[in-house]
């Protein structure tokens, strides 16, 4: 279903032209960064230098006596996911230089350090939202601080509103792809000179979301008989922090869009950016305009019990990784 679903423009002659196209562009790149700048805008990559994140890096790092290998943020009604860490080390945003507030309901400005299924993960309770005032490259920031720490694979979590008639408040969205909608406007994390320790100027996109991931997620729906309540869709970004108009879902789903959010797209870009594998599912939190609104304890409900499935479909994707299954 993957491969058929995956986009179509995904041929793999298409990728290794444009990986050539990179590489030819990263010498010149070296050449131009070398020059006195002319910006006119002020730059998203600016506002961390490798320095910034190589010291939050540092301080993390130290609490730590494994390397880790997985990263992990939660998002909204996903902090429970930090329950499945065993002897975890918590740190407090505020007490990581550079790291802005949490201020939003959810989001606790936590960090754990700890052990899941074998496996050492570092987790963030908490992410950043471009609406709470920050850049978009604050938002992805942490991504970065978690690459320099080790991690090979970032899983990225998060609530969304449905937009997909046959999803229900509960479900979960296996995130096969999604659309930019900041970068459309020229809003983008990566914006500014691009500093090569991190990645490449230019970022494929089309192979964002791993599919050997997803392939362990559907799996793993099938084992623990979740499958009817598993999707693998388009998750599309909006700015928040008001929710979409009803024009606007019928137009996102038109445009080939399953479930809507106000996050993640620019952490998977970072992520891709520095060459971790990225994981991502969502979390339906609002049924699609549509469908009647359900009263607020039915709801709860739902999502309580979506939420036990992210925390049975994390453990055990961590578990197939690290034992190669
Ligand atoms: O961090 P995520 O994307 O999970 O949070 C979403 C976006 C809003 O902050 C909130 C809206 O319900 O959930
Ligand atoms: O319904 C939604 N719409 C947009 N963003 C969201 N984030 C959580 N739910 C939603």
């Amino acid at each position: 279903m993957c491969n058929k679903d995956c986009c179509a423009l995904k041929t793999a002659l298409q990728i290794r032209r444009m990986k050539i196209l990179i590489e030819q562009r990263r010498q010149q790149e070296e050449e131009a960064n070398a020059k006195p700048k002319n910006i006119i805008v002020t730059p998203e990559s600016l506002i961390y230098s490798y320095d910034d994140i190589e010291k939050m890096a540092k301080l993390i790092i130290s609490r730590s006596e494994t390397r880790p290998k997985f990263g992990l943020v939660c998002g909204s009604n996903l902090d429970t996911l930090t329950d499945l860490i065993e002897n975890p080390i918590v740190i407090d945003y505020s007490d990581i230089p550079k790291f802005p507030d949490c201020t939003i309901h959810d989001h606790k400005g936590k960090l754990f350090v700890g052990t899941l299924m074998g496996a050492t993960v570092i987790a963030l309770q908490g992410r950043f939202h471009h609406y709470e005032g920050n850049s978009l490259a604050s938002c992805s920031m942490p991504v970065r601080v978690l690459k320099l720490c080790g991690i090979e694979y970032m899983i990225l979590t998060c609530a969304a509103g449905a937009v997909n008639k046959n999803y229900k408040v509960g479900d979960i969205m296996l995130i096969k792809d999604h659309i930019n909608m900041f970068g459309w406007f020229g809003n983008n994390p990566l914006n500014g000179p691009n500093d090569l320790r991190f990645g490449d100027r230019h970022v494929i996109m089309a192979d964002a979301y791993d599919e050997g991931l997803i392939e362990k997620a559907l799996e793993i729906g099938l084992e623990i008989g979740q499958e009817d309540r598993m999707h693998l869709g388009v998750y599309a970004c909006l700015g928040g922090p008001v929710y979409e108009t009803a024009t606007e879902q019928r137009f996102l789903r038109s445009i080939g869009v399953d479930a809507v959010g106000m996050s993640l797209v620019q952490e998977v870009i970072y992520a891709r950016h520095c060459g971790l594998k990225v994981f991502s599912f969502s979390l339906i939190s609002m049924p699609p305009i549509e469908q009647p609104d359900m009263p607020e304890s039915v709801r709860d409900v739902s999502i309580h019990q979506g939420q036990i499935v992210c925390m049975e479909l994390l453990s055990r994707m961590i578990y197939k990784i690290q034992n190669n299954l």
